[in-house]
Order: structure tokens, then C-alpha cells, then sequence
């Protein structure tokens, strides 16, 4: 390290230590299982794991599942998922009865389109984020060849004046997963509602880092993971919001025995559940989400405004560390304030970057093809992880020059 990059090197690190001491969630990331080698900037793929879980899982096992084994379904099993859906709900903007959580992203999505479909008959076309996640693509091509629609693809900065007399319903993202740009939720759910289109809101990166208010903004139908800046763990099961004045026609296709009106009944025919019930499929993976229960105590306390105050400050100071350190790095984030929370940069050689970034105990994540993703967790992330990551990023690229 030469002696003016030292200089910057020691001014940065002074202004984390005290971004750091100023930090009101700072006390938070106690609460968390993290390795002190590791400066972990991937909570936005898969969340770190609060203290809570091993050993409420290790509670639930024994006692639950040993202890109580078949009784458990009606000690609080089986009404699992829609109670924790509520405790998701603030997080989201949702006044009561509107979440539930069951499933994968994949499937709830697969399960609000055609939904909306149905809720919008005659009409033929589904809108999708041009940039979306690719599963979120892949579902909508499918739906399409199911209900007879057609899939098209908008930009998400057109998508407001995109839908027409023809559009059912269209499949946007809070977050874009590759540049982290922040999509203005309520302009687009307005001028999707203007043509008389639905909207599906796919929240998997805003989730417990950028608060939706989806009441507020009158969306439709929203999915979101759990796994990531909600720490439910790998796979934990997905969450589903539909506003209050479209459960009654929410008609969705994997209708099976768990969003039946009266499960154990055993009826012949199906009869959808009231409200939130009928977003259920089958069984609930009890395991995952009482691991995602236990993790959700994390929030408690915690003021939603100062998580994405903090989350926004620490994209400011990874951008401000770049420039200092390496200006000119081709940031494709959005510099200012309409992004969650990463910060994705345009990189030669980024995945073989990425892995020596991790091996030197810096993680982020790499994505096709050239861009290096990193993500800020306002309730772990330290300016000091911030700055760590981007003095790795120029000992590369001096290693590399
Ligand atoms: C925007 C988005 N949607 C959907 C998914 C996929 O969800 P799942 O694999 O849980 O079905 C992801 C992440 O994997 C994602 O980033
Ligand atoms: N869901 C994932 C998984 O099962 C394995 C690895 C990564 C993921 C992810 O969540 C990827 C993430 N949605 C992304 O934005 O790239």
C-alpha cells in the first residue's frame, strides 16, 4: 500500500469507527450468529442467523416434535403459518389478515399469477420487469402457456404507463436483484390500477430493508423471501400478501387440502378457506418456519425508518469509500437514494475477484457476468465491513494491475 492510499486508508477507517459508534441497531448485531474473521455483505442472498434459532430449533424438536409428536399440529402447528405471517406483516405496511407463509418464492408467484389471471379474465397479456430474477421469468412464461396470455417484458422505469385494456396483471420487483435499483412502488401500482390491471409485487430484496407499505400504496398481491434481510434461513419458506378486498376472488391453482375451508374434514370437494387460509397449499414445513419464527424476534424494537436510514447510509459510505479508494470503479448501483440495499459493481474478472475476496474473508456474491454484488444488512452490517471490503477490492486490483 503506498503512503497516500495508507493516509486515505486510515482517514476512512477513523470515519467508520465513529459511523459505527453513532449507530443506534449497532447493539443488534450481537443478537446474531457471526464469525468476527468474516465481513459478511451477502445477507441479501441468504441472511446471517440470529442467536435465537439453534436453540429454539433444538426446543421445537425435542419438545414439539418429541415431546408432543402427532398433538403439536393442534397445539399451534398447523395455524403456524398464517401467525407468522402476522408477525411479517408490520414489516411489509400489512394491516392484520393479508400474510401468510407457506412455500417457495417460485410457487407463491406461480400461485398470484394465475390468481390475478383469473381475478382479470379476457384480458391477455401479463407485464413483466424486463430485468426481473430469472424464476420470476420462468413462471410467467409458464403461466402464459396455461391461461392462454402472453408475456411481456417493460423495463421497469416505462412500467407505470405500460399496462393497457388488454394487461391482467403485471409481475414487478421492489428491487432489481443485479443493481439494487429501488422501483417507486406506488407510481407503478397507480398506473397499473389506471389501466384496470392487477399487480404482483415481488419484495425478495426490499423485504426487512426497504418497508413496502403496501396497504398504504394499494398493491395487489405480493411475494417475498424470507431467507434473506429476514433471516429465516436456507429455504425458509416465502411469504404471501393479498390486500383484504381481493381474498374472496383470490382464486389460486395449487388448491390443495392446507387452503381448504375445514382441512381435516377431509371433504371430497374443495372449498377454499377463508381469507389468508386459501393462499395455503399442503402441509407446512414446520422445521423452516418456526427456524424463521424464532429468527423474527430479531425486530423486535426496532424502528423500520432508522433500518432503511441506515441501509441507505451505508451504501453512501461504501459509494464514498470507492471513490476515495478506487474512483472511476463502474458502480451499477443508483447513486442516489432509489436503491435497497447492495452495492453492485461492474468488474473484470469478477467471479475469480470473488473468490479471492472470500477467501481473504470478505463475502459478497458474483453474478453473470461481470457483476460484483455486495449487501448491506442494517441490522449486522458495520461501516467497518464496508470499508474492509472495498481495501480488499483495491488490494486486488493492485495485485492485478
Ligand atoms: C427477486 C427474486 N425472486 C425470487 C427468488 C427465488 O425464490 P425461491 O428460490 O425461494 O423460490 C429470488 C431468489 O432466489 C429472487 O431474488
Ligand atoms: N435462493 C438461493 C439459493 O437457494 C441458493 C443460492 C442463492 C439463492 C438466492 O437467493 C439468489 C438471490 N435471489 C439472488 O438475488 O441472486
Amino acid at each position: 500500500m503506498d503512503s497516500v492510499v495508507r493516509d486515505l486508508a486510515a482517514d476512512l477507517s477513523e470515519q467508520a469507527r465513529e459511523l459505527d459508534g453513532r449507530d443506534r441497531l449497532a447493539g443488534k448485531r450481537d443478537e446474531f450468529d457471526l464469525d468476527p474473521e468474516v465481513a459478511y455483505l451477502d445477507g441479501n442472498s441468504l441472511g446471517a442467523p440470529p442467536l435465537s434459532v439453534a436453540p429454539r430449533l433444538a426446543e421445537v424438536v425435542r419438545e414439539q416434535w418429541a415431546g408432543r409428536l402427532i398433538r403439536s399440529w393442534s397445539d399451534g402447528w398447523w395455524d403456524a403459518p398464517v401467525r407468522v405471517g402476522e408477525r411479517i406483516a408490520p414489516l411489509l405496511g400489512a394491516a392484520p389478515g393479508q400474510t401468510v407463509v407457506c412455500d417457495s418464492t417460485s410457487v407463491n408467484l406461480f400461485k398470484a399469477l394465475v390468481a390475478a389471471t383469473r381475478i382479470n379474465p379476457g384480458r391477455e397479456e401479463i407485464l413483466l420487469d424486463a430485468g426481473t430474477f430469472p424464476t420470476d421469468g420462468y413462471i410467467a412464461d409458464s403461466v402464459a402457456r396455461l391461461t392462454g396470455t402472453r408475456v411481456r417484458r417493460v423495463p421497469m422505469p416505462e412500467m407505470a404507463g405500460a399496462a393497457c385494456p388488454r394487461t391482467a396483471v403485471a409481475l414487478v420487483n421492489h428491487v432489481d436483484y443485479r443493481t439494487g435499483a429501488l422501483a417507486d412502488l406506488p407510481a407503478v401500482t397507480a398506473g397499473l390500477h389506471e389501466a384496470g390491471a392487477l399487480v404482483v409485487w415481488d419484495l425478495c430484496h426490499g423485504a426487512g430493508a426497504v418497508p413496502p407499505d403496501l396497504d398504504q400504496s394499494d398493491v395487489d398481491i405480493a411475494v417475498g423471501c424470507t431467507y434473506k434481510f429476514l433471516n429465516g434461513g436456507p429455504g425458509s419458506p416465502s411469504f404471501v400478501y393479498v390486500a383484504r378486498r381481493l381474498q374472496e376472488v383470490f382464486d389460486q391453482p395449487l388448491a390443495g387440502w392446507g387452503g381448504h375451508r375445514d382441512p381435516f374434514a377431509m371433504a371430497e370437494s374443495y372449498e377454499a378457506g377463508p381469507g389468508m387460509d386459501r393462499a395455503r397449499s399442503g402441509t407446512p414445513d414446520i422445521l423452516s418456519l418456526l427456524a424463521l419464527d424464532a429468527a423474527l424476534d430479531v425486530w423486535e424494537g426496532v424502528d423500520l425508518a432508522e433500518v432503511r436510514a441506515k441501509g441507505l447510509a451505508l451504501g453512501d459510505f461504501f459509494l464514498h469509500c470507492l471513490d476515495e479508494l478506487l474512483p472511476g470503479t463502474g458502480v451499477i448501483s443508483p447513486r442516489d437514494h432509489a436503491r435497497g440495499n447492495q452495492i453492485s459493481i461492474a468488474w473484470p474478472d469478477a467471479e475469480a475477484t470473488m473468490r479471492t475476496l472470500t477467501e481473504r474473508g470478505v463475502i459478497g456474491d458474483f453474478r453473470p457476468p461481470d457483476v460484483l454484488r455486495f449487501g448491506l444488512a442494517p441490522l449486522y452490517t458495520r461501516y467497518a465491513d464496508v470499508l474492509r471490503a472495498v481495501l480488499a477490492l483495491a488490494t486486488v486490483r493492485a495485485e492485478t494491475a
